[in-house]
């Protein structure tokens, strides 16, 4: 089968710079192939062509349509994933399989999300929460195991050369990673991923430094899109605010109280992005920008994007009443 080169995607395909979201959705299964054309993974892993494709549509049909979890997401995730490896030299920080499971890790990790939180899981006693609350992760449990799903088909398992040891680390490097997804996994790490940046000693024999480093790269992916141009940034708000508010709305017809945030009475967008990119979003990018001279761009456009947010506060505050929502189109 022919796999097209990865320049068919555009000049800067490669660049931190590109927004993958520009990929039009009936590109994006193709755009992957090259992806892993291009990162040699095809030829490295001898990945079948027929397997990788079965692979990926399986992937995206097993995502749902919520307004911000979906398939395009997961694609974005990916790309960023691209660019780190292609940009940051990650060979010598990681092995070969680790990049691989990172990757793949990525095109899974919110497979058939249902555009709720683990809480919400719990709250309404959902199907899920049944399974997977003793244990926590709700949400990043069921990820895994779709996803485990899928390599478990006949002709979709993308790891059928694998050796049978490598097999095995390809599958608990992949638990590990989409696992590190749970935010509160992360709120938990993210002190270790500082320290070990700024301490200049990352040692790529030790197990734990490796696996600090994943997370913190799986987590730079997950929240790329606040790392690129400020029209992306505000229309990825308006999906996950979307996301967000119906939530709300589902709490409040169970009679619960749903967070500020969630709701969309109280809930101010601009005043509650601020703190998201100085509480969690930022952070991330300024210790990977610690670890990587090569990451000062993406670090840079989340500052920009929280400049904007900045603006378009104080706008509201200027003609509109701080405390009334604001419509997610007026953004
Ligand atoms: C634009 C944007 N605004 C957000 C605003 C708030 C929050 C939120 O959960 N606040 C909870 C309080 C307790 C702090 C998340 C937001 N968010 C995420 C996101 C990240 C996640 O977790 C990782 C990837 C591990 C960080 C998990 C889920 C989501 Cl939706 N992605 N984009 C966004
Ligand atoms: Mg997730
Ligand atoms: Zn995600």
């Amino acid at each position: 089968m022919r796999i097209p080169a990865i320049e068919t995607f555009g000049p800067n395909f490669d660049s931190f710079d590109f927004a993958p979201r520009t990929i039009p959705e009936s590109q994006t299964v193709m755009s992957c192939l090259s992806m892993f054309e291009d990162l040699g993974f095809i030829s490295r892993w001898r990945i079948k062509s027929d397997t990788l494709v079965r692979f990926l549509l399986m992937v995206k049909k097993g995502y749902r349509n919520p307004p911000y979890h979906n398939w395009m997401h997961a694609y974005a995730v990916t790309h960023f994933c691209y660019l780190l490896i292609k940009n940051l030299h990650l060979h010598n920080y990681l092995e070969d399989i680790e990049l691989l499971a990172l990757f793949v890790s990525c095109l899974c990790h919110d497979i058939d999300h249902r555009g709720t939180t683990n809480s919400f899981q719990v709250q309404s006693q959902s199907v899920l929460a049944a399974l997977y609350s003793s244990e926590g992760s709700v949400m990043e449990r069921h990820h895994l195991a779709q996803s485990m799903c899928i390599l478990n088909t006949e002709g979709s398992n993308l790891f059928e050369n694998l050796s049978s040891k490598e097999y095995q680390t390809v599958l608990d490097l992949m638990r590990d990673i989409i696992l590190a997804t749970d935010l509160a996994h992360h709120l938990r790490t993210v002190k270790e991923q500082e320290e070990l940046a700024n301490s200049g000693a990352y040692n790529k024999n030790d197990p734990r430094d490796k696996h600090i480093l994943l997370c913190l790269l799986m987590t730079a992916c997950d929240l790329s899109d606040q790392t690129k141009n400020w029209h992306n940034t505000k229309y990825i708000a308006a999906l996950v605010y979307q996301e967000f508010f119906s939530q709300g709305d589902l709490e409040k017809a169970l009679g619960k109280n749903p967070l500020e945030m969630m709701d969309r009475e109280r809930a101010c967008i601009p005043e509650l992005q601020i703190s998201f990119l100085d509480n969690i979003a930022a952070p991330v990018y300024k210790i990977l920008a610690a670890f990587f001279k090569e990451a000062q761009t993406p670090m840079r456009n989340v500052e920009e994007n929280r400049k904007h947010w900045v603006h378009i506060g104080q706008l509201l505050k200027r003609h509109g009443n701080p405390t009334q929502a604001m419509s997610v189109e007026q953004i």
